[in-house]
């Protein structure tokens, strides 16, 4: 099977090169060609593509570039998106969020994915990182719908149920890395530094080296975390997951990371993996601006995501592209700062590093696998087209996606969602969300 986009505005984010017209053509899973027409005609290039295998998409006045990858996110607490606002992180988490969970089925679980899934393809999301609990639902639910994810089971450490979540962390991986043609992806995670004490944390290291897996983690996201973890170990949070040896030995990807001293920075100099900015949940929550610009400036990798729509309150990626460049030019007075490209960077090829699936997406190469979004520029606020770039980092919103292909297989075109039930997905998801935060 031959997919042929045709006349598209191709944005390769590979290695800096400029916007071209071209097309591309995908077979099966993979891209098989990226071409420039603006210089060579297709005919001299590739015979003509014709016959029952093909499918042609007409990608005249429409931007074709690579999925957007959500690094950072909690699907399922799109259920719990707008019932509590405007409280402190420990009040939100603490009095809110968790007792929800606990009411959270496992089938809650998997509409509340779905209804995040819907959401992030109808906005230009190809990939997501996902932390939660009950993995198996979100698991299936990834098989079903076409994503590609990176799963991790959540693991915040009490005395008593220490082994149960560990057991279904390691379940997870054995029973979910590599499938649904390669789509899901796993990694371990430790919640957070302040919810993983040291010895459960050493554990959660020791299993991540033996399955060969990245660690996935929330890090210094407030300053009562900073405060907590100076009162119980005379640390940063950076410092105490330092000393405990996790960046010299693993792949990490470390969520939020916004209260971080200029020592802590060095800490995080050389590690594999890296950061990920969430600069809409960090806005929302009151949190801080992280120094993402900084960090960059070390050679540290940084990724963006939206973190869970309970705090996000969207899903949106191209909302968090703003927020990162525009946070930044505020925090240094300095509107050459982080400039268009390199926030559409974090976006793609740089979450695909922290999600260690670099070599198969985050770019449009050929024999990359095809996640790709088209972006119809045919509308008001697109207009007129100076600069494609600058578009797509400052103008564009996640409704201006036509259309989204992961893995060779389109899952939404012309705005209709092809691979779920989406009035469905939001009967379930609206009567669930009732029930869980009735008379918390
Ligand atoms: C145990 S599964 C993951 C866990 O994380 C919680 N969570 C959601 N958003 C945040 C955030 O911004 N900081 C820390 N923890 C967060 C979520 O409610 C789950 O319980
Ligand atoms: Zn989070």
């Amino acid at each position: 099977m031959r997919i042929h986009i045709r006349n598209t505005t191709i944005l390769t984010m590979n290695q800096e090169e400029e916007p071209f017209i071209g097309d591309i053509v995908i077979h099966n899973d993979q891209i098989e060609h990226v071409i420039r027409t603006d210089r060579q005609s297709i005919e001299s290039i590739i015979p003509p593509l014709t016959g029952d295998d093909v499918q042609v998409i007409d990608g005249t006045g429409k931007v074709t570039m690579p999925g957007l990858i959500n690094a950072h996110q909690h699907t399922p607490m799109n259920l719990l998106k707008g019932f509590s606002d405007d409280l402190k992180l420990m009040d939100w988490l603490e009095k809110k969020m968790f007792p929800a969970e606990a009411r959270m089925t496992p089938e809650d679980i998997y509409w509340g994915s779905q209804l995040s899934m819907a959401e992030m393809i109808r906005s230009g999301t190809t990939t997501f990182a996902d932390m939660y609990m009950h993995m198996n639902q979100i698991a299936q639910a990834v098989d079903e719908v076409g994503m590609r994810a990176s799963l991790t089971r959540g693991l915040v450490f009490h005395d008593d149920d220490q082994g149960v979540r560990i057991r279904e962390a390691i379940e997870l991986v054995e029973s979910w890395h590599g499938q649904a043609k390669g789509r899901i992806t796993t990694m371990f995670g430790p919640h957070a530094p302040y919810t993983c004490p040291p010895e459960p944390l050493k554990e959660v290291m020791h299993l991540a080296k033996q399955y060969d897996l990245p660690i996935h983690i929330h890090l210094a996201e407030t300053k009562e975390e900073v405060i907590t973890m100076r009162e119980r170990y005379q640390q940063t949070p950076t410092q105490y997951l330092y000393e405990l040896g996790l960046f010299e030995q693993l792949h990490v990807m470390l969520a939020h990371s916004v209260h971080l001293t200029k020592r802590d920075i060095q800490y995080l100099k050389g590690m594999r993996g890296g950061v990920i900015h969430n600069p809409v949940s960090n806005l929302k929550l009151g949190c801080g601006i992280a120094p993402i610009t900084e960090m960059k400036q070390q050679g540290i990798t940084v990724g963006l995501g939206t973190d869970g729509a309970g705090s996000a309150t969207t899903l949106d990626m191209f909302q968090e592209i703003k927020a990162a460049t525009w946070l930044q030019k505020l925090d240094y007075g300095d509107p050459t700062v982080l400039p268009a490209y390199q926030s559409l960077q974090m976006a793609t090829i740089e979450s695909a590093k922290l999600l260690a699936i670099d070599h198969e997406t985050g770019s449009l190469e050929a024999g990359k696998k095809a996640d790709m979004i088209l972006i119809d520029l045919n509308r008001p606020h697109l207009q007129p087209v100076h600069n494609i770039v600058s578009l797509l980092a400052y103008s564009v919103n996640g409704a201006d996606v036509d259309t989204t292909i992961v893995n060779g297989k389109i899952l939404m075109q012309n705005r209709q969602l092809l691979t779920l039930d989406e009035q469905e997905v939001m009967r379930q998801g609206n009567r669930r969300a009732k029930r869980i935060v009735e008379g918390i």
